[in-house]
């Protein structure tokens, strides 16, 4: 069994969309969102996912969610007919952190891409956890997303180095670091360097879920990236159909 997010009670949170974020930003894609994560981020746009009634930790909107209408329990091949209902030859995983159920995951992928081999998988991680045996050989990109202390995080919880260390060696992963002050521009530099992050496989995204927000970060933040010769992504879907779920 898979748990998934949830669009309205009773609904998983599997659409298409275009990707907006990273390297793959504007191609049509089939989303799937996990429930759950291990972390807690005080600007998380999912908290849906996690912060159920009776999580007190702390949250920018402080907002908690009935944990029985934002999940649903479906089994690997009903979820896999859901994906395959859905016509583009890319599939991005995400949540929540997906990550944290690596084998029904496995479970799910192997269904899908039987039905369709070429299919493109990626996964949206927080990068502290690794991919599951099954599922890693399954899996064509990993879009790597390291919390900093703006955060909330405690580091030791959201920066793991021998795992940032494994995906730095992996070819299928990009860093995608959430930017919202130039503060964190140090840190990120700092991760860089201790775990020989490939400046091409870094990208910088300002923090935001209004356009007007990721407009007047953008701003300053482009010009920081092409100062240090990383790489910027905005949030497309966010332009496009603003901070709501299926999108
Ligand atoms: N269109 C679209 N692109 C995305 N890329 C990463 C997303 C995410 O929530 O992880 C996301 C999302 O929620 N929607
Ligand atoms: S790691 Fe991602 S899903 Fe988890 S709390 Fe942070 S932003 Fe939200
Ligand atoms: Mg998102």
């Amino acid at each position: 069994m898979l748990t998934l997010a949830t669009t309205s009670p009773g609904e998983p949170e599997v659409f298409s969309s275009l990707q907006g974020e990273g390297p793959g930003m504007g191609r049509p894609s089939v989303f799937m969102r996990l429930s759950r994560c291990n972390l807690a981020c005080r600007w998380c746009d999912t908290a849906y996912t996690w912060r159920f009634t009776g999580d007190n930790r702390p949250h920018r909107d402080e907002v908690a969610f009935e944990r029985g209408e934002n999940q649903v329990a479906m089994s690997e091949a009903d979820a896999a007919a859901l994906i395959l209902s859905h016509p583009e030859d890319r599939l991005v995983i995400t949540g929540g952190e997906p990550l944290l159920q690596g084998a029904a995951l496995a479970r799910v992928v192997a269904l899908v891409k039987a039905e369709r081999p070429a299919l493109h998988v990626e996964i949206e991680t927080n990068g502290t956890v690794a991919a599951h045996a099954e599922l890693d050989p399954l899996i064509n990109q990993f879009n790597v997303s390291p919390k900093l202390a703006h955060s909330g995080n405690a580091a030791e919880l959201a920066l793991v180095p021998e795992r940032l260390d494994a995906w730095a060696r992996d070819p299928r992963a990009w860093f995608k670091f959430v930017v919202a002050t130039a503060s964190d521009l140090a840190e990120i530099s700092a991760l860089q360097a201790r775990h020989a992050i490939a400046s091409d496989h870094l990208f910088v995204m300002p923090e935001g879920t209004s356009s007007a927000v990721l407009r007047d970060r953008s701003r300053w933040l482009a010009e920081e990236a092409l100062e240090r010769g990383w790489r910027f992504t905005d949030r497309l879907h966010i332009h496009l159909y603003g901070d709501t779920r299926g999108t």
